[in-house]
């Protein structure tokens, strides 16, 4: 049997570098990379993007848009990393657990859009709820999220390793920063399409100084519902959800032991890990609740879930490298 035929379009990049790792050992396909003095022709990678079975890319909007263009072959099936079609026609959202048949859609779509880190953990834990009515879909949502720098891609990485080296009191690198405070995050429009919500949620996200990891917040203001549900019908909705997922795990509710010592919920606990945890926090009697999604920026929110996807495009089981 031949081997499908896999091309990274942006193979050295931040997210092109660990699809690669994840899939170099593997014997099952075949990688085809371009020689790296013409990484960015665009008359090789448009030879290459149609003589694979499946191009992956990782680049920046702009580059992924022009990568598409190039598509001549209509068996070449594409999965896209960036931020270009997530929300667009004709694409389908790479998020297999996210709904009932979204697996069979990914295996039989010819273009497929990898989710967003951070809307991968926030729905991860909204949509659950607003699938099954625990929430009302006019609910106002905020999210508040941290994210390790190599979110950022290389220039952040940079950033961070210069500062690092240096290692100077007075260089003013961000040890904690919040941005996006304009709103409008590119990410807010596939947080509202897939979650179902009526509108946009509130999402403030944040950058630390450490290389991976992340952690998205939703808070749940119960007291504001006529008919607010308990800590407990919020877990079971969402564990039910996810039931027999495994890259989607529901952390146990009320299990103390989930928090180091005790007190701390820390950030890169699934690092190098396909994993999203969802933990759910509540208290009944002053009705609030707080859900957060913890994940690998570079794992479920982009590399595996990309390795993910793939596995379920080329009709592979889907944890296969992962
Ligand atoms: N980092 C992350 O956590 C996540 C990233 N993503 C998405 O993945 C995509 C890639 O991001 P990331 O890996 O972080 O970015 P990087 O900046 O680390 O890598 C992008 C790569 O694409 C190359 N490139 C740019 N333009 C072209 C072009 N026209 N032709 C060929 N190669 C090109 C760049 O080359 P050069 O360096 O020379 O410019 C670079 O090697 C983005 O769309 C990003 O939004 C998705 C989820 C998470
Ligand atoms: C820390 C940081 O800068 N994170 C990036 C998100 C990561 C990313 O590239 O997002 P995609 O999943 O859409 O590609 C940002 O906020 O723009």
């Amino acid at each position: 049997m031949t081997k499908p035929k896999i091309f990274i379009d942006g193979e050295a990049g931040t997210t092109g570098l660990q699809i690669y790792s994840r899939l170099n050992q593997r014997d099952d396909i075949e990688l085809v990379s371009i020689e790296s003095s013409q990484r960015k022709d665009a008359t090789e990678r448009r030879k290459l993007i149609n003589a694979v079975d499946v191009a992956i890319l990782c680049l920046p909007d702009d580059g992924a848009r022009e990568a598409v263009s190039f598509v001549t072959n209509p068996k070449v099936k594409i999965l896209d990393a960036s931020t270009a079609y997530r929300t667009a026609q004709g694409w389908v959202y790479g998020f297999p657990e996210i709904n009932p048949g979204q697996r069979e859609q990914i295996a039989s779509a010819q273009f497929v859009s990898n989710p967003g880190c951070y809307p991968t953990g926030f729905l991860a834990c909204i949509r659950p709820l607003i699938a099954k009515g625990i929430l009302p879909h006019n609910f106002p949502v905020t999210i508040n999220a941290v994210s390790g720098y190599s979110g950022g891609g290389k220039n952040l990485i940079q950033k961070y390793d210069t500062f690092h080296e240096k290692q100077t009191t007075e260089t003013s690198l961000y040890p904690y920063g919040i941005y996006g405070l304009q709103f409008g995050h590119k990410h807010v429009q596939e947080m509202q399409k897939y979650s179902g919500l009526a509108s946009p949620p509130l999402f403030v996200p944040a950058v630390g100084d450490f290389e991976q990891g992340m952690l998205v917040q939703v808070p749940l203001p119960l007291w504001t519902l006529d008919n607010p549900p308990s800590g407990e019908v919020i877990y079971d909705a969402i564990a039910n959800y996810f039931q027999g997922e495994k890259f989607v795990q529901v952390a146990p509710f009320r299990d103390a032991t989930v928090l180091r010592d005790g007190t701390f919920l820390d950030v890169i606990a699934v690092n190098n890990t396909n994993i999203v945890q969802v933990f759910v926090f509540a208290n009944d009697t002053t009705k609030e609740a707080l859900l957060v999604a913890r994940l690998d920026n570079l794992g479920k929110g982009a590399s595996g879930a990309a390795v993910q996807n793939l596995n379920i495009m080329l009709g592979f089981p889907e944890e296969l490298g992962l």
